[in-house]
């Protein structure tokens, strides 16, 4: 749960600052047609403003380092290297860059070639998408392009295959001398059937929203959604060390992304030197030979995905050289939780303190922790192209994000228009007094409760929810609108207890049938709710985001649990639900609860995630039965086992109906400690819970 809800304080504290900007576009697709759109509107440009004013006044309580800015002339006055004389046109006027994309363009079929050639934004292209009987799409930053009503056919995707290398066992290919990544998709009899062409380009510059933590020497963890520019920023980091700051560069180009395809690489890592890696599996090996053999002060790595790459990366850390390498997922915390790149983040164990200590911490008795220093000193989480949150000391943000704190953040912004990067350090909730007045949430939230009463302005929408239409027919499957809950955790919660097919998620308000989201949010955008009123839709509110609280969500949601006393009166006749705990009959006690967060621990952070069975510590026999209602609440399956003296509870990733909950579960995986199931008698191996005592 800690580690849980410290992603919800780190976006509510992004959100908190400028929520006004992060209004997801449905609402304000929505708020265009209603008489709300002035409020929101009038409350962005005070928004807006109060950014401008944070970006001229030092003093603003909002900044706990003032804003920098650099201009363009300081941004690219150092770039060389062939990009580097391209660096200020658009890449069409390029003529490296034009090159690169006829390179690029050779893959197509005449007609799609010529197609895109008169397509206005050809030079921000980011892929081509070519499926066997669908027509060909063209993705650009603004959205997807149908490039011809044509679909592929099995000779255009011969023309593209005999344009590129070979492909590699991550099916990954290129062209050589470009940057550019050729993926395929086979059938079952290993035939391509699909291609994905990314465009690859050196950007100079693009680095630059983080030049000062690559020059202070200390190693980067670069983190973020794919295609968010992940590649193009690590490239552009191994040119600026190795040309600018005079650096040994190396890098382990795994897929040939960043150096190129082609033995001579690509100029755009500047004089970088570039390991090529024979076959994905050997990624780990060509990274400690790098460190062995070349001497480098840097090692850039793109895609730190397996345990074994990420103790690797762990061990050159450990030998004093900067790293600088990028893993997929949104946040921190998704790294935190997850088991194979835990170790990047210095690992975590549970550990229980006892009595004293506990109460002195005014802490529970099972806590997590950190094990050991991080491999990376700092982290960049990557939000898109142009923005980034910045956190400069890992280990204290890992320490916050599990100690249920708000982490300490800088968001960075590249204004492209002005030409100029804006930093700024959101403060934590707790000292957040002044919130109201930077960012003029209040008014903005008052101006829309008042606006809520004037229902007679509202255009007429037919009812899609009251409890009793939606009680007698809902859509199957259920579409949820989230807000600050994560879409990932609400599916991964279903798919857990088998209702995957029930529940579907959108980003449009207008298409839901319900919305999920945290309470505290909702306490603090009360505009949410004038949205559900105004579609009619049931709010489900989660007070802390632990998945047995979201298993309660989507059991309700689905009807397949009462809303209790909990839930309000339908206010104009939509529904809001407070979702909680379960009310202890009677207080717990500390063992108890230990052993209750000990089960907990197991599920979120070994069983669902690892899809590893957990063997717990043992207990009473009375403590050893909550602790099987707790797993049961997460529809899992457990048994009992250990001696009748040391009964223990043995929790099992199977759902109730005897499926596998998570597929997440890699068979290679490490196991901590294993030994035989007692009593259990199907020889299943068995993970206990990292460390803990005794
Ligand atoms: N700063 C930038 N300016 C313009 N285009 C960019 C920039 N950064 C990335 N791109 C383009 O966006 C696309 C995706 O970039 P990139 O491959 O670097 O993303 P990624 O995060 O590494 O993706 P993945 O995780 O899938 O490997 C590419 O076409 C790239 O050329």
């Amino acid at each position: 749960m800690r580690a849980l809800n410290s992603h919800f304080v780190l976006i509510d504290l992004h959100t908190s600052w400028y929520s006004v900007n992060h209004v997801p576009t449905s609402t304000l697709t929505y708020l265009k047609s209603s008489s709300l759109i002035s409020t929101i509107s009038s409350s962005f440009r005070r928004t807006r403003r109060t950014q401008k004013g944070i970006r001229s006044s030092k003093s603003s309580a909002a900044l706990i380092r003032s804003p920098e800015i650099r201009r363009p002339s300081d941004r690219f006055s150092s770039g060389n290297g062939s990009s580097s004389s391209c660096q200020n046109l658009p890449p069409t006027s390029c003529p490296e860059a034009a090159t690169e994309l006829e390179l690029f363009l050779e893959l197509l079929p005449l007609k799609m070639k010529r197609e895109l050639h008169g397509h206005e934004q050809l030079g921000g292209l980011i892929e081509v998408v070519m499926d066997l009987g669908r027509k060909p799409i063209a993705r650009f930053p603004s959205g997807d392009w149908v490039i011809s009503e044509q679909p592929i056919k099995h000779e255009d995707l011969r023309h593209a295959i005999s344009k590129v290398g070979d492909f590699s066992d991550d099916n990954r290919s290129g062209i050589d001398t470009s940057l550019h990544r050729i993926s395929a998709i086979r059938n079952r009899k290993m035939q391509i059937i699909g291609l994905t062409c990314r465009v690859g380009r050196a950007v100079t510059g693009s680095a630059e929203i983080i030049r000062d933590l690559v020059e202070d020497g200390g190693s980067i963890l670069v983190i973020g959604p794919p295609g968010v520019g992940k590649t193009t920023l690590i490239r552009e980091i191994a040119r600026m060390l190795a040309d600018e700051l005079k650096k040994r560069v190396v890098i382990v180009d795994t897929s040939n992304e960043i150096g190129g395809d082609g033995d001579v690489p690509h100029p755009g890592i500047g004089r970088a030197r570039r390991m090529q890696v024979p076959n994905v599996n050997m990624q780990h090996n060509v990274m400690i030979e790098a460190v062995e053999n070349h001497m480098p002060e840097t090692i850039i790595i793109d895609e730190i995905g397996t345990e074994l790459e990420a103790l690797a990366a762990s061990t050159i850390a450990q030998r004093g050289v900067q790293l600088v390498g990028t893993a997929h997922g949104m946040t921190i915390e998704n790294i935190i939780k997850n088991p194979s790149l835990q170790i990047l983040v210095g690992g975590i164990e549970s550990v229980t303190l006892g009595d004293e200590e506990a109460r002195k911490r005014k802490v529970q008795k099972t806590i997590l922790e950190r094990k050991g220093p991080p491999t990376f000193t700092c982290a960049v989480e990557m939000i898109s192209k142009t923005e980034c949150r910045v956190h400069h000391r890992l280990d204290a943000t890992v320490d916050a994000i599990l100690a249920g704190k708000s982490p300490l953040f800088e968001i960075r912004q590249w204004n492209d228009f002005a030409n100029e990067l804006v930093t700024f350090s959101p403060m934590p909730e707790k000292d957040h007094e002044e919130r109201s007045v930077l960012t003029d949430n209040n008014s903005m939230s008052s101006d829309i409760e008042s606006d809520e009463e004037d229902t007679d302005h509202r255009p007429a929408r037919s009812k899609k929810w009251s409890t009793s239409i939606y009680m007698n027919k809902r859509r199957s499957p259920v579409s949820v609108y989230t807000y600050k809950i994560l879409e990932a955790d609400l599916l991964q919660v279903a798919k857990v207890i088998g209702l995957e097919d029930e529940i579907d998620v959108t980003d449009d308000i207008g298409a839901a049938d319900a919305i999920l989201a945290s309470s505290s949010e909702i306490r603090q955008n009360p505009w949410i709710r004038s949205v559900a009123k105004f579609h009619q839709l049931p709010v489900f509110a989660i007070k802390s985001n632990t998945m047995a609280q979201m298993v309660k969500a989507v059991r309700m949601i689905l009807e397949l649990e009462s809303f209790g006393p909990a839930s309000k009166k339908p206010r104009n006749k939509s529904l809001d639900v407070e979702i909680e705990d379960d009310e202890p009959k009677r207080k717990p006690s500390l063992e108890e609860i230990d052993a209750l967060e000990e089960v907990r621990l197991a599920i979120e952070y070994i069983v669902i995630p690892g899809g590893e069975p957990v063997e717990l510590l043992p207990r009473r026999s009375e403590i050893i039965a909550r602790q099987l209602e707790l797993v049961k609440s997460y529809q899992l399956a457990a048994e009992k086992s250990g001696t009748e003296q040391n009964p223990r509870l043995q929790i099992l990733p199977l759902r109730l109906d005897g499926k596998n909950p998570s597929k997440s579960a890699s068979a290679s995986r490490k196991k901590t400690t294993s030994m035989p199931v007692s009593g259990g008698g199907n020889g299943t191996s068995v993970t206990r819970l990292p460390l803990l005592p005794q």
